[in-house]
């Protein structure tokens, strides 16, 4: 292979250091936001692209960008009466990182009108200047009228879980609104780190806003970060040490973690080639190991069978609307079927790599109904059901369904910091 050119180390062809904007946390949050809603843009992705010159902001550039897009609705509908046009897109996100930061961040009122006038081009300045000023004087009252709830939700989802879920519609996005914990998955023999609640379901539970690169347990490699529901599909394999399991759609490999460390002989399937050295770091990092493949798991033909499987599907992910606040921007209702229909063959292939009387656990980390109800209700052919038990889910029996499926969502637990959404069904192979 060629080896790279060098760069010179100086001349005039070197490019010149970005500078460093004004206020680099806001510059860093308008590049965000507009990625995600201007550009339909990952906020992850999005994070990652940030200029070097920016990226020391990320913490807080992302808390206030995600502040902007769980409320945007009523962040619009507050800015609506005193805007008399259209400003350009830049302009109206300015606008709304200030209206966040005037009315949910509690940023003093001179700092954050200052602040985003410093982001637009100087003929906006005054706009910005007089409407979040206006803001601040009224913004409060303003978005005490309002329905938050309904307003910072997209329709077509409301329409959704109101036909799934009935009037816990609204129970469920109120808990959108605020930011989640942060969750942690442990190796077994961990001592239970200092400052962290117990779930009944075994997770370490800390404040949102704690940075796991700061706790001792993260740093010496004992610990994940994984949302307490998103641990429960392979608590409910129940796998024992040396069985044969396969993880179908693995990285970045929360549930391999699980499995491996729960002494099972773990083959990781992901399709990705990027996720799936992420899966490897992330491995390495605990100590653990599983043998990776890179394959499309619904043609994947290993030549032999597994005692058990986790088939944690691709999804919309519209369980997980706390912690990833650009799913609602950036999914559409006709993505609910295209995935639908990824999900159904992966499970048909999933049922036939496995061993008579084989475990088979099936997840998806969506509210909606056609990616967990209906693909457990069709099932595949050689499964049958195999019930979840009350006794098998502390603390979540009542999110049993009749049929011994689990069904979590945001607005359980909610003393408690809520837990994401998740669908998932047990079987085995008749
Ligand atoms: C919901 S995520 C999995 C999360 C993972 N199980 C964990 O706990 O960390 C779904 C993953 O499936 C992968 N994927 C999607 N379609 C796939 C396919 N047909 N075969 C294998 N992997 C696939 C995606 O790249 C993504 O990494």
């Amino acid at each position: 292979m060629k080896p790279p050119a060098r760069r010179p180390r100086s001349g005039p062809s070197r490019p010149a250091p970005a500078a460093r904007p004004r206020n680099p946390t806001r510059s860093a949050a308008l590049a965000l936001v507009g990625a995600v809603l201007d550009r339909h843009r990952g906020l992850e992705e999005a994070l990652d692209a940030l200029p070097p010159a920016e990226a020391r902001d990320r913490a807080a550039a992302h808390r206030i960008a995600a502040a902007v897009l769980r409320r945007l609705g009523s962040l619009d509908a507050v800015l609506e009466p005193l805007l008399r046009r259209e400003p350009p897109p830049e302009v109206r996100n300015a606008l709304r990182i200030g209206a966040a930061e005037l009315l949910l961040l509690e940023t003093p009122p001179h700092a954050a009108v200052a602040s985003c006038v410093d982001l637009v081009p100087r003929p906006f300045a005054g706009l910005v200047n007089a409407v979040l000023r206006r803001v601040a004087e009224q913004g409060p009252a303003a978005l005490e009228e309002l329905d938050g709830e309904r307003l910072d939700t997209p329709g077509w989802l409301w329409t959704a879980w109101h036909g799934a879920y009935g009037p816990a519609v609204r129970a469920i996005a109120r808990a959108h609104r605020a930011p989640a914990p942060l969750d942690l998955s442990l190796l077994p023999g961990t001592e239970w780190p200092e400052g962290a609640e117990r779930l009944p379901t075994g997770t370490a539970r800390f404040p949102a806003g704690t940075r796991i690169t700061e706790l001792p347990v993260f740093a010496a490699g004992r610990a994940w970060a994984q949302d307490a529901a998103a641990a429960l599909p392979a608590r409910l394999l129940a796998v024992r040490p040396g069985e044969r399991v396969a993880d179908l759609c693995a990285a970045p490999g929360g549930k391999t973690a699980q499995l491996a460390a729960a002494g099972a002989r773990v083959v990781a399937v992901e399709r990705d080639g990027t996720r799936l050295q992420r899966l490897r770091e992330n491995l390495a990092r605990l100590g653990l190991e599983a043998e990776l493949v890179q394959a499309d798991a619904a043609l994947w033909n290993p030549g032999e069978r597994f005692d058990a499987i986790l088939l944690d599907a691709p999804c919309s992910a519209t369980g997980t609307i706390r912690r990833h606040p650009d799913v609602p921007h950036l999914k559409r209702p006709s993505d609910i079927g295209t995935l639908a229909g990824l999900q159904r063959p992966l499970l048909a292939a999933a049922a036939r790599l496995l061993a008579p009387g084989g475990r088979l656990v099936f997840a998806t980390c969506s509210l909606q109904p056609e990616e967990g109800e209906a693909q457990a209700r069709t099932g595949a052919p050689g499964l049958r059901p195999d019930p979840i038990l009350p006794a098998e889910v502390p603390g979540l029996e009542g999110a049993l369904q009749p049929e011994g499926w689990l069904r979590t969502r945001p607005d359980l637990w909610a003393g408690q910091g809520g837990l994401d959404g998740f669908f998932i069904a047990r079987f085995r192979a008749e």
